[in-house]
C-alpha cells in the first residue's frame, strides 16, 4: 500500500543537510507519496521566500494532516521541525526522527525523551537509511 508520508527538515534553522534530505527523500518516494518535497529542493528559500508565512504554516499543516507518517531528520536543530513533530504527536502520526551523532551536537531531550510505541528516534550514520525505513514502514 502506498503510504503518506510529511518529511521534515531544516530550513531557516540551517542548510547544511539539505543534500542528504533530498537522498533521504528518494528513498521515501519508494514507500509512497511525500507530501514535503520541498524541503529537500536546493530552491527552498528562495521559492518558499515568495509566500507569506501563514499560508507556509496553514499550507504544510494541511499535509501532515492527511499523513500518516512523519519522518523528520533532526541533526540540525529547527525550531519548524520541533513545531512540527509536537503537531505530529497530537495528531497521532507515526514518527521517526534521524539524529547523526557527530561532533559535540546532543539531541534534545524533548525529542530524545518522546519514544513511544509511535515515535521512534534513531541514531544512525547514512549507510543505515535503507534498513531504518524498511523497518519504520513494515511496522
Ligand atoms: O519556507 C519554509 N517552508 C516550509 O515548508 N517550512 C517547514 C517545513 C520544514 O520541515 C520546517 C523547517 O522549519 P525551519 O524553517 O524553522 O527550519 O518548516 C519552513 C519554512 C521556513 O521557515
Amino acid at each position: 500500500m502506498s503510504k503518506k508520508i510529511y518529511f521534515a527538515g531544516s530550513i531557516r534553522g540551517g542548510r547544511d543537510d539539505a543534500e542528504l534530505y533530498l537522498r533521504i527523500v528518494t528513498q521515501l518516494k519508494d514507500y509512497g507519496t511525500v507530501f514535503t518535497e520541498h524541503v529537500a529542493s536546493p530552491t527552498v528559500e528562495k521559492d518558499d521566500g515568495q509566500l507569506e508565512s501563514k499560508f507556509i504554516h496553514d499550507r504544510d499543516m494541511d499535509w501532515l494532516n492527511q499523513s500518516d507518517y512523519l519522518v523528520a531528520e533532526v541533526t540540525q536543530p529547527s525550531l519548524g521541525v520541533g513545531y512540527e513533530i509536537g503537531r505530529a504527536v497530537d495528531l497521532n502520526k507515526k514518527i521517526l526522527c534521524l539524529f547523526r551523532p557527530e561532533g559535540k551536537r546532543k539531541l534534545s531531550c524533548m525529542i530524545d525523551g518522546a519514544v513511544g510505541p509511535n515515535f521512534t528516534v534513531k541514531y544512525y550514520t547514512e549507510e543505515e537509511v535503507p534498513g531504518i525505513l524498511k523497518e519504520f514502514f513494515s511496522t
